[in-house]
């Protein structure tokens, strides 16, 4: 007791200076009071030292830094702005007119948020070794996402870049993924754009794209057909999938998101919790490894992406074993699949807003693409859509304001400088957000908001490419996107494609809006009807 009450004395005679001048403390005490006293002196010294920002966290120096509440900092207004929250970073940037700010989220290390071009470049690759993705990063990511490249550090990641790598080839581009992407068109168009066009009926493109992209991605990478296309309803691996990724996000934003699952069979008895869709996704992953270990042993070869990881060897020398390709084939199709569906939906979204903009884009595309596509095979296609400067334009320009990737971070080794002046201390996060650095009127200018795709035009009418620090949108540096390639061509042949045949317009009266995840998905998809083009 005595103890107890000695350690009070001790703590609040070296915080004398918080303490009432007429304070007195009491002679005798009970237990209960004093851990109540102690408890409640702990929390109130506590919250005096933290008044504006997350327990145990520091604000960083050279930034203006954006207070929150005692103890917890922003972590109940990210939670409620958490469905426009690559907005609200941009309203923060605007407010405090400044490129850097930080922040302090209870739960998560201290944040320095930048969206200055030279810190971005500095992060990614003048000083990347410094910046790696962290245990943070992992854990959040690990049920869904295991060890594979996008949550690896290391040599881990090291070896899974290489392997990767092999497929992503010039041959391969031409021959190959070009008459995938064209023969899946052909299905997309037959099975579902001409049928709505006929009967006139609305359809959600959006998850039409997410099924050609999932089609096309899982047979080049993995070689299976799996004809989501042609199932009405969404396939249960993808919706699986979905579930998983914005869980994930969550778990960055809300620390009890965890807890919320775990209470689903009293809030929302019958429903499925996060383990039973990794149940689902895992299915899908190791149906496709047993398929292709039987296929091996009855002497099939193979030259794709799930190939070249059975034949690959991980950083303690040995051949992969099921759960490390099942993390690969996750992770590529997060990768595949969802970025370049996004993209492609953001691009259509766009175009059927800017009259202008369409009508352009498909004088180019008649130009090069007079005649039906079917008469042409997939090297001429390929090197044709090489050409067309103005289709890139709008690519480009659609990923500047809908970056596939909105929002990423990584953690400091070692304390650091930023090129701004901004000091970074070791274990901190670094995130920048590309949604919010698109839409900055000090890196795009006052039209910065506007889809203007001749920004990407030099005067002489060849393609500009930004700095990456500017247009992050494809990363940078060791860890820049290797499927850039793969995703501008199957995105400019779908374009190309889909204008050419039909016109697209949007069903009025739909919100359409990003959904917070770890990628930018539309939220309740883009309601649309087809007519055929007039020739
Ligand atoms: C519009 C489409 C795409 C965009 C905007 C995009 C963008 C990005 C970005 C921003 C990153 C860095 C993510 C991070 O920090 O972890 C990334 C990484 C990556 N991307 Fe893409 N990507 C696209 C399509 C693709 C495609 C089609 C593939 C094909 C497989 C692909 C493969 C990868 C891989 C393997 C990585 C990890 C690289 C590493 O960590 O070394 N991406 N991509």
């Amino acid at each position: 007791m005595t103890s107890i009450l000695q350690q009070i004395t001790s703590v609040l005679s070296d915080n004398k200076a918080y303490l009432p001048t007429n304070y007195k403390l009491p002679e005798s005490i009970s237990i209960g009071s004093a851990v109540t006293i102690v408890c409640a002196t702990t929390l109130g010294l506590l919250t005096l030292k933290y008044h504006d920002r997350a327990l145990f966290s520091e604000k960083p120096k050279g930034a203006p830094f954006h207070g929150g509440i005692p103890l917890f900092g922003s972590l109940f207004e990210q939670i409620k702005f958490k469905d426009t929250i690559h907005d609200g970073t941009l309203y923060l940037m605007e407010k405090y007119d400044t490129m850097t700010f930080g922040m302090t989220i209870l739960g998560l290390p201290a944040m320095v948020i930048t969206n200055d071009p030279d810190n971005v470049e500095y992060i990614l690759k003048t000083n990347f070794s410094n910046y790696i993705k962290g245990r943070e990063s992992y854990e959040m990511l690990e049920d869904l996402f295991g060890h594979g490249i996008f949550s690896a550090d290391g040599e881990k990641w090291r070896w899974q870049r290489k392997s990767a790598s092999l497929i992503f080839n010039v041959v391969n581009f031409r021959d190959h993924f070009s008459q995938i992407f064209i023969k899946e068109f052909a299905v997309m168009t037959k099975n579902i754009f001409d049928k709505k066009a006929l009967n006139g009926k609305p359809i959600d493109f959006h998850d039409v794209i997410y099924k050609y992209t999932l089609d096309s991605f899982v047979d080049i990478g993995f070689g299976k057909q799996i004809n989501s296309l042609l199932c009405k309803e969404k396939v249960p691996f993808a919706q699986s999938f979905d579930i998983c990724q914005r869980n994930c996000s969550d778990r960055f934003i809300d620390p009890f998101t965890d807890l919320y699952d775990s209470l689903k069979p009293i809030t929302h008895p019958g429903t499925m919790r996060i383990k039973d869709h990794i149940k689902v996704i895992d299915d899908f992953a190791y149906t496709l490894i047993r398929e292709r270990r039987e296929q091996i042993t009855q002497g099939g070869e193979y030259k794709d992406l799930l190939s070249r990881f059975m034949n690959a060897k991980n950083e303690h020398d040995e051949l992969l074993n099921d759960k490390e390709l099942r993390d690969t084939i996750l992770n590529f199709i997060i990768a595949g699949r969802d970025t370049t569906a996004q993209a492609l939906s953001w691009a259509f979204y766009l175009l059927m807003n800017h009259p202008r903009v369409e009508e352009k884009l498909l004088d180019e595309i008649n130009q090069y693409f007079p005649n039906d596509h079917k008469e042409l095979n997939a090297p001429e296609y390929y090197d044709l859509i090489k050409k067309l400067t103005y289709a890139h334009a709008v690519f480009y320009e659609t990923l500047r304001l809908y970056p596939s990737v909105p929002s990423n971070g990584k953690i400091a080794l070692t304390d650091d400088i930023l090129p701004d002046g901004t000091h970074v201390k070791k274990g901190e996060l670094v995130q920048w957000v590309p949604y919010a650095m698109g839409r900055s009127t000090k890196i795009w200018g006052a039209d910065a908001k506007d889809f203007i795709p001749e920004r990407w035009i030099s005067k002489d009418g060849s393609l500009k490419r930004e700095p990456a620090g500017r247009w992050p949108a494809f990363h940078a540096g060791p860890r820049i996107c290797p499927g850039q390639n793969l995703a501008t061509l199957e995105a400019l042949i779908a374009m190309t494609l889909l204008l050419k045949r039909y016109k697209f317009k949007l069903v009025p009266g739909q919100n359409i809006m990003y959904e917070t995840s770890l990628t930018c998905p539309m939220k309740e998809g883009m309601n649309v009807t087809v007519e055929y083009r007039q020739k």
